[in-house]
């Protein structure tokens, strides 16, 4: 889900593991030639989970890499299915209030445009059943990105 830290506790488990963190939002806007919010204004949400899906599976079969996904790669029943084939699955959540203090005042997420708080609920309500695939679920209310990166860490591991 947006803002729970998955950009940031991925470039600390990448750090931590001598992996290379892709991050899929940069990936996309690099292959793409535009920024997110541009892919969005100009041709709509189709294209972008398009680009997206397109993306995700260029990367997937890479090994040694950390994968920082975009937040709505999962409403793809495909995308969630390629990302179990492809390796470890690591959910990040958390509460609305905190994901909307977390992306206040950041105007690159253009799903949140508009009344922040009512599209955070809806968006957390839309998507509560889809990250369940995820091999963890992690709650990051009340720890830190570090924590976070701990806690998965020691999952993978085992
Ligand atoms: N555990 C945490 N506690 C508090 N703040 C955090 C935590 N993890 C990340 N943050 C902060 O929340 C904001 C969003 O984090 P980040 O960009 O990593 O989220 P994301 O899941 O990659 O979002 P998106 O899906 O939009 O790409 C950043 O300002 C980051 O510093
Ligand atoms: O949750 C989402 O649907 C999104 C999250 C971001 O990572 C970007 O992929 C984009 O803004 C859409
Ligand atoms: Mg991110």
């Amino acid at each position: 889900m947006m803002g729970t830290g998955k950009s940031t506790v991925g470039r600390l488990i990448a750090d931590e593991l001598g992996y290379t963190l892709i991050d899929l939002d940069a990936e996309i806007e690099r292959l793409e030639g535009k920024t997110i919010p541009e892919m969005f204004e100009t041709a709509g949400e189709h294209y972008f989970r398009e680009a997206e899906s397109a993306a995700l599976n260029s990367v997937l079969h890479q090994r040694g890499v950390v994968l920082a996904s975009g937040g709505g790669a999962v409403l793809r029943a495909d995308n969630c299915e390629a990302m179990k084939r492809g390796g470890w699955v690591a959910a990040l959540t958390a509460d609305a209030a905190s994901i909307v203090e977390r992306v206040r005042g950041d105007a690159n997420r253009p799903l949140l445009a508009g009344d922040v708080e009512e599209k955070v609920r809806q968006i957390l309500e839309e998507r509560k059943d889809k990250y369940l695939f995820a091999d963890v679920m992690v709650d990051t209310v009340g720890r830190s990105a570090d924590e976070v990166a701990a806690h998965i860490l020691a999952h993978y591991r085992g």
